[in-house]
């Protein structure tokens, strides 16, 4: 069994130092961030867990560039998020699959590469590829409404990963699903991490599933957001759900739980 930790020699992936985002609301100041120091390394399947209103998607999104932080320092790949951005370095999934109805699967997963001017070649190559990555192969004319909720976030994971960017940010992807369909996608998410070694930032609400998935789990809590405790997993990156019946599991389990039971106490 391969062993949870990254060698220390290589620099982080991500990087926050002391990072606040304040927004300015006619309600007065929303301290959405603040205070945020958080290493990321290569290969590492980081999981950010805590209540509504913590700073999760904010901080996903100060990563994406897609928020501009108010203090402190985030570097990605060693440059400003705006840099990485168009260095193309992530594919984000979000909440909801957000798949156009009137695309087939393999139109969606296209969309992006035609607007990053990929030939036509190449498009097809990818769409092939990363159908195949989330075990969609065969499904590329079907249309969004012809696929379970299940396949249509594993065909919008698919869109985030065809342009092969080393890093996946996905916000809550699985929230909508039943446990079930959830587990299943669990694994196969595993599945691919491993397969492909990408670095993966993944939000949720769920205890189990930031344990079974990650090798580093942020809790955070809310006003303002921050991080009240990050674990490093010593699971194996092999891993089944049988794991979950284990002790090690469960005493992260619990670790987790005692950190959003603190966070919750400072309100
Ligand atoms: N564009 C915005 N303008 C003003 N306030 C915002 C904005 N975006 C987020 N916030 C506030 O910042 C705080 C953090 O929000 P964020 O969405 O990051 O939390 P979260 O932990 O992802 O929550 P959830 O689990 O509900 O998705 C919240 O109080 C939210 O209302």
């Amino acid at each position: 069994m391969s062993e949870p930790t990254v060698p220390q020699s290589q620099p982080p992936v991500i990087k926050a130092s002391n990072l606040d985002l304040t927004f300015q609301t006619n309600d007065g100041p929303v301290h959405a961030l603040k205070g945020v120091n958080l290493d990321i390394g290569k290969g590492e399947f980081v999981s950010f867990i805590g209540p509504s209103g913590c700073g999760k998607t904010t901080f996903l999104r100060c990563i994406a560039a897609l928020e501009q932080p108010t203090g402190g320092t985030l570097t990605v790949n060693g440059m400003t998020p705006d840099d990485a951005r168009k260095a193309r370095a992530y594919g984000y999934v979000f909440q909801a699959a957000g798949l156009y109805p009137w695309r087939t699967i393999g139109g969606n997963i296209r969309l992006p590469l035609e607007i990053m001017g990929f030939s036509k070649e190449e498009q097809a190559k990818r769409v092939k590829k990363t159908l195949e990555l989330v075990d969609l192969a065969g499904f590329e004319k079907k249309f969004p409404w012809q696929l379970s909720g299940g396949m249509q976030q594993r065909a919008s994971i698919a869109r985030a990963l065809a342009f092969d960017a080393e890093i996946l940010l996905m916000d809550e992807p699985f929230g909508a699903l039943d446990e079930i369909v959830r587990d299943h996608l669990n694994e196969q998410l595993l599945a691919l991490w491993s397969r492909t070694g990408k670095t993966i930032g993944f939000v949720t609400h769920s205890i189990p599933e930031a344990v079974f998935l990650s090798t580093k789990i942020v809790v955070m809590s809310p006003r303002p957001g921050r991080i009240t405790d990050v674990i490093d997993s010593r699971l194996p990156r092999d891993r089944t759900l049988d794991i979950r019946d284990t002790q090690d599991f469960m005493d992260i389990a619990h670790r987790v739980r005692e950190g959003l039971r603190a966070g919750h106490a400072y309100d």
